[in-house]
């Protein structure tokens, strides 16, 4: 199954070189990772990049705005979705372990082009995920210690120094060491879980059956706000009447909370770096998902029961709700939770994408000399350090809170392709060892593929056209260098 009889972007890399690759041992000195981490580890990134600004801000937006209550269901629908897309990641994951994730089984089963475009799309949401992130970070500090907006805050500032500062500090954290990374991660996750724990707890004590009836408002027609490329494409598309509540609301806010879930697909990028990678990725992936997926339907929940819909905070939904009981220093624990959230996202997303762009570099998509390996901190030290800059540039110079959008299209996106990839892999290699399989396939991943390009069709037309935007750049990359001079192409 080589690349030589096919048309050359369609060409696919043998799956014995993909797992070839991918056991390179990084003491060789060449590009190999070195295999430092446990399912425990796996998890803890996991956890670490998802729970995050989702949780704590878009419950209240979404709640008033959108789904009353009913955001409750919209976590769930989003985490079942999530769920789905997590089992396509464990089977290919557990089955052909490699830094490059998605980018790497297109590789091997859709061919190069597609894997091109999945590769650019994930360094589009990792990279963006992590500056949209340290924005959040640095306004909340700001917040928080009563910082000057001028340089802190999201609105106003001219460079955001303290977004800057975060996305360095963990950039070299994510350059010096998979290990040194896992064990903050693991602390911060520790810190953000027992909070989100004692938050379901303690706030059920001030739950009012009131505030939860009707658990899904009445539908109501949209204000004026969502007209031209603001609308969803469905919208757009099918001329559906703009609505809120209702069913409908509950499923549109189920698309816009689906962000707190992205970026649990991370753990699939360590698989070269994890000493049991065929156990403890299928671990790590459903261990991520299921954990996550409980905590925020608990902390939705109490949020909801805490306080009547109309009247949440649209900023700090978790820390105001128990202020407004009377328990002011539950925010503060709030607070802290969120600094140490947002802390652990920002550094694993930079962590992950220097995997796919180490990926993506080794092929030789991208100039291979930017792949190499660090011979004592065994990490990709130049292509992180290439792209932790990008991104403190981009967290520093731009407003990107409305950008969020877009790291949700591009997890989408990939997600559609992974689901994809398992049937045709089970096809083309169907003797290839899969310590997990996805049960009820190929009907489990079709329907994945399909609720998760459901999901994107209710993203606005502005995401869509600004996601397009950046495939294009993308095409003219592929096409003025990787296609000529990648590794399948010179050997063929
Ligand atoms: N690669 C990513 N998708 N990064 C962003 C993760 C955002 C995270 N789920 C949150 O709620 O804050």
């Amino acid at each position: 199954m080589g690349g030589g009889d096919r048309v050359s972007v369609l060409r696919t890399k043998p799956i014995k070189d993909v797992i070839a690759q991918g056991e390179v041992d990084g003491s060789d000195g060449q590009l190999g990772l070195k295999r430092r981490l446990g399912a425990v580890d796996l998890t803890g990134f996991g956890i670490g990049i998802v729970i995050g600004t989702g949780i704590f801000t878009l419950t209240g937006i979404e709640a008033r705005d959108s789904a009353g209550p009913g955001v409750v269901i919209s976590f769930a629908i989003a985490g079942v979705v999530a769920l789905l897309a997590a089992l396509c990641y464990a089977e290919l994951a557990s089955s052909v372990p490699t830094a490059g994730s998605a980018y790497t089984y297109a590789y091997a089963t859709m061919g190069e082009i597609v894997a091109w475009i999945i590769g650019w799309d994930l360094l589009l949401e990792f990279a963006l995920g992590a500056a949209v992130v340290a924005r959040g970070w640095s306004g909340y500090l700001a917040e928080l210690l009563d910082l000057p907006t001028r340089w802190f805050g999201e609105e106003g500032s001219t460079v955001n120094v303290g977004a800057i500062a975060i996305v360095l500090i963990l950039g070299i954290v994510a350059i010096v060491g998979i290990r040194e990374s896992a064990r903050i991660t693991n602390l911060l996750v520790l810190v953000k879980v027992a909070i989100c724990v004692f938050v379901v707890v303690a706030g059920l004590f001030f739950v009012r059956a009131a505030n939860l009836t009707p658990f899904i408002p009445p539908a109501e027609p949209a204000g004026s706000g969502d007209d031209g490329i603001k609308q969803p494409v469905t919208q757009a598309l099918f001329g559906l009447e703009p609505s809120v509540f209702g069913f409908v609301g509950v499923l549109s806010a189920a698309a816009v909370v689906f962000f707190a879930y992205t970026g649990f697909e991370a753990v699939a990028n360590l698989g070269e770096e994890t000493r049991k990678p065929k156990r403890d990725l299928t671990l790590g992936l459903l261990g991520t998902l299921l954990i996550s997926t409980v905590l925020y339907i608990g902390v939705s929940l109490v949020v909801v029961g805490m306080v009547p819909y109309t009247e949440i905070d649209r900023g700090a939904p978790i820390a105001s709700a128990f202020e407004s009981v009377g328990a002011g220093w539950a925010a503060v624990l709030v607070s802290i939770a969120a600094v140490a959230g947002l802390t652990s996202v920002i550094l694993v997303d930079l962590v992950a994408m220097g995997r796919i762009g180490f990926a993506i570099a080794r092929d030789g998509l991208i100039p291979p000399s930017i792949a190499k390996v660090h011979p004592r901190w065994g990490t990709p030290y130049r292509i992180s350090a290439i792209m932790t800059v990008a991104v403190a540039l981009l967290a520093g110079l731009l407003p990107l809170s409305a950008l969020a959008d877009l790291v949700s299209i591009g997890a989408l996106c990939a997600f559609v392709l992974v689901s994809m990839a398992v049937p045709i892999l089970r096809r083309r290699r169907p003797d290839l060892e899969r310590p997990f399989r996805v049960p009820f396939s190929p009907v489990l991943p079709i329907v994945s593929a399909l609720a998760c390009f459901y999901l994107m069709l209710n993203l606005s037309v502005e995401t869509w056209l600004r996601f397009l935007a950046w495939m294009l750049l993308g095409a003219l990359i592929y096409f003025g260098y990787g296609y000529r001079r990648n590794r399948l192409a010179r050997a063929s």
